[in-house]
């Protein structure tokens, strides 16, 4: 194929430079399938349980479940399978849930391709937006900066095209690409399904599709999400030292049985059962939940569409969010304001070179949407540009940041036409020094004014084969100013933001003046506007100006590493690279083809106030999936240290396994809730990111005093109502312990979550309801049948006194240490 030329490829496809019939383009889609890669298909059933197995808890809880199986406790092991068949098929119903919205969702944003298709054999082509997957070998489309490659196609025609291929071929520069007819082994004509245009334009024709092309060929995953965002990473973090401590506990309860009780291998099942008794078993199910639940109401509510679900809680821990300003903050629908000569007088003549310039770039370059700023010159210009020839163009790149178009002159010869930054075209001009400075001031009082500048350039030369990429010796013709009204909702999106504590930043590839102005014009004080290349501009600036798309993703990593979590809100082909730097990346619905794929996050209304609602929803998804990991810890971790005391303490178990796993069934079940609570104000008033360290360090402070109670219990226990002695009924002794455990339990889902204070005078919550619920089986459940199975009894009515002192004791301390933990960790 490689050594095709174009007309032979184009013969074999059936297919001309007008692109293909509708009939023709039904019947290939009937034939040859949609354009989708196999491994976009949603996975099945099994597959989805067999991944839930792959669960680092669930794997432990499984060989817990082994062993006991192994030394033939039956029961146990029983239990431990029933807990992890429940946790994998809540989660993979979960999942699938939330993966049939979420691919409801993708669809809306899902990409389209311009496509020029015909009625009829007779018709002029027109270009029309074809969803991605309808397109078919033999169809002729048009590439622009910002467009993902739909498929595998030959170029026909490109102007100043350069890809970045790096899916394909793992290159990570943009790649240039030319139509030319090519040598055996080059592949410079052909661009792959998976890469991105970087900047310049093409028209090519499709030469595979779907499972065809060679991205599928390759066995990728179309959508290699960064794994280890800040949530993976924070869960990641938090489960390692609970295994690390599951693992531990069976031998450590063992030996210490063996030495200090001359017990052997029997103490095993009970070993086991607390190593259970420490898992957060319903973590996955809670996490998936609480996303889910907060995606789909963000989608509902507020047009957000939440692509990759831990986004979400990344979303609410951002504390610094990147944004650019041209279509993100102003409308990107420049008007002209002034065409300028360089003394600073007006000059139509300027304006309409500038036209000339931008009409032949639209004629020749193809693109599939038109620039904004060469539309706007061309509606202020009228109709020029037909009285040339046009040659050449080579449209507007974001790193070069000018624009080339060449036309034909008088006497044959060529007028090459530069439009671009102030900065970038002057460096090609032959201006004296003095001159120079002279002209970077004009532009930049201009830009002081909110103005979006154009510096306009024009060369003579003799008549060459096409545009040069980097044309040099130009002369300064003048300025063009535009005006760009800001988007409407910006002012009260960044208001919201601050109210949040989200620092912002505004990263552009503008001028600095019109940067800052735009932001002192939307209440945000731009202080001390950084060029890109400065020193320190990923630093303390609110305002990056002159940003390479490199520029920008250098700064969000620069942020990154500085222990902040970034988001990064953009809508060009400039922001791509940020986009998936960033911790989450943004993108408007209008935004280019690529910053909507690589965003994890895309608005859907043209509403930045969308933004605020979205982070406090990720903050609400977090808080809740925090509430329920603090309060399942502390309390287990307090069970099982209680329990392996008393263990060494008492002359019997202090809980039979059949037990402590009952115990663990109602504390997974009541906590549930937690994916339906409503976190308090000030959960919701801060950036909440689940911080790995300090989380920790709270569980094992409150875990320990969860333990100091529940030794305290029984020791008021056995001793105001016995005497050391009576201790030897052991039924008695194990439903009081039951019932206290799932006492304490309620008070701490109350007392630890970051909800409301209790109060208000409003209707019980969800969490409320079940840590009432799970309070009335610790009082029933030992008195019932059910109790009399698991080796439970009544028990006598004045251990009901001290058990409803005993939790009150308790929940007073908690509350006082909360307020104490609060105060310290305040400072
Ligand atoms: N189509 C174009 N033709 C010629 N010059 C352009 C064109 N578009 C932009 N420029 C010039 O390049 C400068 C920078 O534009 P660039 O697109 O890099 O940033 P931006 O889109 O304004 O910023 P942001 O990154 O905030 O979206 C503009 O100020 C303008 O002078
Ligand atoms: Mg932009």
């Amino acid at each position: 194929m490689a050594s095709e030329t174009t007309l032979g490829v184009l013969r074999r496809l059936e297919s001309g430079p007008r692109g293909l019939t509708d009939t023709e383009a039904a019947s290939r889609l009937a034939a040859g399938g949609e354009n989708t890669l196999p491994e976009a298909r949603t996975p099945t059933w099994p597959r989805r349980c067999v991944r839930a197995l792959r669960d680092p808890f669930t794997a432990v809880l499984l060989c817990l479940g082994l062993v006991s199986a192994a030394v033939a406790s039956w029961g146990t092991a029983v239990v431990i399978l029933a807990l992890v068949a429940v946790s994998c098929v809540l989660r993979a119903g979960g999942e699938h849930a939330a993966d049939r919205s979420l691919a409801a969702l993708r669809e809306l944003v899902a990409g389209t391709a311009t496509v020029l298709r015909r009625a009829d054999a007779q018709d002029p082509p027109e270009p029309r937006e074809v969803p991605v997957a309808e397109l078919v070998p033999g169809d002729v489309l048009r590439l622009g900066p910002g467009d993902l490659v739909p498929a595998d196609v030959r170029l026909l025609r490109a102007r100043g095209l350069t890809v970045h291929q790096g899916a394909i071929t793992g290159e990570s520069a943009p790649v240039g690409k030319t139509a030319a007819d090519p040598g055996a082994a080059d592949e410079s004509h052909l661009c792959f399904q998976g890469s991105t245009v970087a900047s310049g334009s093409a028209t090519a024709v499709v030469v595979a599709t779907g499972a065809a092309t060679r991205f599928a060929a390759a066995h990728r995953v179309p959508d290699a999400r960064r794994e280890g965002g800040a949530f993976d990473r924070s869960v990641h973090g938090i489960s390692w030292v609970l295994i690390r401590f599951m693992l531990l506990t069976p031998p450590l309860v063992l030996m210490a049985n063996a030495t200090l009780r001359d017990r052997g291998l029997e103490t095993l099942p009970f070993a086991v059962a607390v190593a259970v008794g420490l898992t957060p078993e319903m973590l996955p199910v809670i996490v998936t939940t609480c996303l889910a639940r907060g995606a789909a109401s963000l989608a509902r509510t507020q047009g957000v569409i939440v692509k990759r679900l831990p986004a979400l809680h990344d979303l609410g821990a951002v504390d610094v969010l990147c944004v650019d300003k041209t279509g993100t903050l102003t409308q990107d629908r420049p008007v002209v304001e002034r065409s300028l000569d360089p003394a600073g007088r007006d000059d139509p003549e300027v304006l309409r070179r500038a036209a000339v310039g931008a009409w032949w770039t639209l004629q020749l370059a193809e693109l599939p949407t038109p620039d904004a700023l060469d539309e706007a010159l061309l509606e202020a210009a009228g109709p020029v540009g037909e009285e040339y020839d046009g040659v050449d163009a080579v449209p507007f790149d974001p790193v070069r940041r000018i624009a080339t178009a060449v036309v034909r002159g008088e006497l044959g010869r060529h007028t090459v036409v530069v439009t671009g930054a102030v900065e970038a075209v002057l460096e090609r001009c032959a201006t004296p020094p003095g001159e120079h400075d002279r002209l970077l001031s004009l532009a930049a009082r201009k830009a002081d004014a909110g103005l979006r500048v154009l510096a306009v350039a024009t060369a003579d030369r003799p008549a060459g084969p096409g545009a040069p990429t980097d044309p040099r010796g130009l002369d300064f013709q003048g300025l063009v100013t535009f005006r760009d009204a800001l988007a409407p909702t910006a002012a009260e999106a960044l208001r919201g933001l601050a109210d949040r504590g989200v620092t912002v930043k505004v990263l552009t590839g503008d001028h600095p003046a019109t940067a800052a102005r735009a932001c002192r014009e939307l209440g945000l004080d731009p202080g001390e506007v950084r060029t890109a290349g400065q020193p320190d501009d990923a630093g303390a600036a609110t305002v990056v100006a002159r940003c390479t798309p490199e520029d920008k993703a250098r700064v969000v990593a620069a942020l990154r590493a500085a222990g902040h979590t970034v988001g990064f809100l953009g809508d060009g082909v400039n922001d791509v690279a940020a986009l998936r730097t960033a911790d989450v990346g943004i993108a408007p619905r209008s935004a280019v083809g690529v910053a909507r794929d690589r965003a994890d996050v895309v608005l859907a209304e043209k509403d930045l106030t969308a933004i605020g609602h979205a982070i406090t929803s990720g903050r609400h998804a977090s808080s809740n999936i925090a509430s329920y990991l603090r309060v399942t810890l502390s309390s287990n971790l307090g069970n099982v240290v209680a329990m392996l005391a008393a263990g060494l303490l008492l002359p019997f178990l202090p809980m039979l396994p059949a037990q402590v796993l009952a115990q663990n069934l109602c504390f997974d079940a009541a906590q549930l809730a937690f994916a339906h609570d409503r976190p308090g104000a000030a959960a919701l008033r801060g950036p909440a990111g689940l911080r790995p360290r300090s989380f920790l360090r709270f569980v094992i402070a409150f875990g320990v005093l969860n333990a100091v109670a529940d030794l305290a219990t029984f020791a008021v226990l056995a001793l105001a109502l016995h005497g050391p002695d009576a201790l030897d009924d052991e039924a008695v002794f194990h439903s009081a312990w039951f019932t206290e455990n799932l006492l304490t339990q309620a008070v701490v889902m109350l007392l630890l979550r970051t909800g409301r204070p209790a109060g208000g005078g409003r209707a019980p919550g969800p969490v409320a309801l079940a840590a009432a619920g799970l309070a009335a089986v610790g009082l029933l459940l030992p008195p019932s049948p059910l109790g009399g199975a698991l080796g439970m009894t009544a028990l006598p009515p004045a251990y009901y006194l001290l058990l409803a002192l005993v939790p009150g004791l308790y929940a007073l301390a908690l509350a006082a240490a909360r307020a104490g933990y609060r105060h310290v960790s305040r400072r």
